[in-house]
């Protein structure tokens, strides 16, 4: 069993706007990373940042990719900082990887002040322009095509996943 495609891109690139309507045109459940660890903890991402902090984050993020890269056949998104480990990285070889690649004016725009979003909690701006340049080259490493979300929709950009899921299947 594995996922019909896998979206990676950083915070407000739309892995879960666009993952949903992915999910949907194809009739297929959608599913996160984060709300998997979220349901794990069962507390919000934040609050696993504060009383637990990101090292731990991070552990129960690797066990997220594992399981659902596993057992889950659907459309998953994986959370913004998943392919900082080498582990989540090598786990995602022979997978279809969507990169949704989003440049930071828009990033900025769509995560607004950040809330629900730990990293972002001081500074956004700076911080996103920091994680886009270090994660930028990892995004590519893994993906198997890169779909450009800048000045478009979340029904745009899905209406451009499909098509390239249906091409294949043709092809
Ligand atoms: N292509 C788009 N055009 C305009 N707004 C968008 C687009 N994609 C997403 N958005 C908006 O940007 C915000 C962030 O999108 P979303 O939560 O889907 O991003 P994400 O990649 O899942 O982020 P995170 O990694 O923080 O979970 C939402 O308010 C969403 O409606
Ligand atoms: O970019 C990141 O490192 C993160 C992105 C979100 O999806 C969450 O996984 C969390 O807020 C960390
Ligand atoms: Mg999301």
């Amino acid at each position: 069993m594995a996922p019909v495609c896998v979206l990676v891109g950083v915070m407000g690139a739309g892995k879960t706007s666009t993952g949903l309507l992915v999910a949907s045109g194809l009739g297929v459940d959608f599913r996160d990373t984060d709300s998997d660890i979220e349901a794990r903890a069962g507390k919000p991402i934040p609050e696993i940042f504060v009383d637990d902090g990101e090292e731990h984050f991070r552990t129960l993020e690797r066990d997220a990719v594992a399981t659902a890269l596993a057992s889950f056949d659907g459309v998953l998104a994986l959370g913004g900082g998943a392919i900082l480990a080498e582990e989540n990285r090598a786990a995602l070889a022979g997978h279809r990887v969507i990169y949704l690649s989003v440049e930071l004016t828009d990033a900025v725009k769509r995560v607004g002040l950040g809330t629900g979003r730990p990293l972002l909690a001081i500074n956004p701006r700076a911080t996103l322009k920091h994680l886009l340049d270090q994660r930028r080259p990892l995004y590519t490493e893994v993906a198997s095509q890169t779909v450009v979300t800048d000045g478009r929709t979340p029904e745009q950009v899905a209406e451009e996943i499909l098509a390239g899921l249906a091409n294949d299947r043709v092809g």
